[in-house]
């Protein structure tokens, strides 16, 4: 294993290691999240830990079901005790760009829901700002029109597209994402704002609100 999958790993397991008994937890998308999973279910297995959770993807869905973590809906509990995510960018004041997998729509309603946001990641992640291109969502109806108001924003949008797929990503929800630099994010509330208020947008890749509740764990590769 190389350096930066220890380190993804070293986090994802500390994040898994907080998980307390009879709790339900969001469990977000991508490679580091998939590290606390594979160790929530060795606890599970070994200790009888007992959890349910909320998958933020059909990727999650599917590992979770490898790993065996009982799954829930949002419907039966809209109350999550914890939710852990990984990310893409992470400042020192815990805001955030997420969407690399395209699942940022479902991880915000599952970190919003949650009472805790435990992210994981690398050392390679934190950036004293945010500067990387934001995912967005958008329904395909709406994407010329949203376009068009995002470069008025100051963005420069570019269609995700597939990569054993011609044409667009289509994301878990149907959806199509558009990556949108705009360069050094100096205010990320008022970005991440800006772009949801234009009908259209499903959600962007900004956490830039919860930071309160927010715990990063930074993981280390030896
Ligand atoms: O849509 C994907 C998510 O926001 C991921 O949590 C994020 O991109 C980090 O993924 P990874 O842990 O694979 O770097």
């Amino acid at each position: 294993m190389d350096l930066v999958a220890q380190a993804k790993k070293n986090a994802g397991h500390r994040a898994a290691d907080m998980v307390k008994d009879g709790i339900i937890v969001g469990l977000g998308t991508g490679s580091t999240v998939f590290f606390a999973m594979e160790r929530l279910g060795e606890r599970i297995k070994t200790e009888g830990l007992s959890i349910l959770g909320v998958p933020t993807s059909h990727q999650t869905a599917m590992r979770a079901e490898e790993y065996g973590i009982p799954l829930t809906t949002l419907s039966l509990h809209p109350v999550l005790d914890i939710a852990i995510d990984g990310a893409d960018q992470v400042t020192p004041s815990k805001q955030m760009i997420k969407g690399r997998g395209a699942a940022h729509l479902r991880e915000k309603i599952v970190a919003d829901a949650a009472k805790q946001f435990v992210v994981v990641i690398d050392s390679a992640k934190e950036v004293p700002v945010l500067d990387a291109a934001v995912p967005i969502e958008i329904l395909p109806f709406a994407y010329g029109s949203v376009c068009k108001k995002l470069v008025e924003l100051g963005g420069e949008p570019v269609m995700r597209n597939g990569v054993k797929k011609d044409g667009p990503v289509i994301s878990d929800n149907g959806n199509y994402i558009f990556d949108c630099a705009f360069g050094k994010v100096d205010d990320p509330a008022l970005l991440e704002s800006a772009i949801n208020s234009i009908p259209g947008v499903l959600e962007n890749g900004v956490f830039a609100k919860m930071t309160e509740k927010t715990i990063v764990i930074v993981g280390k590769s030896a």
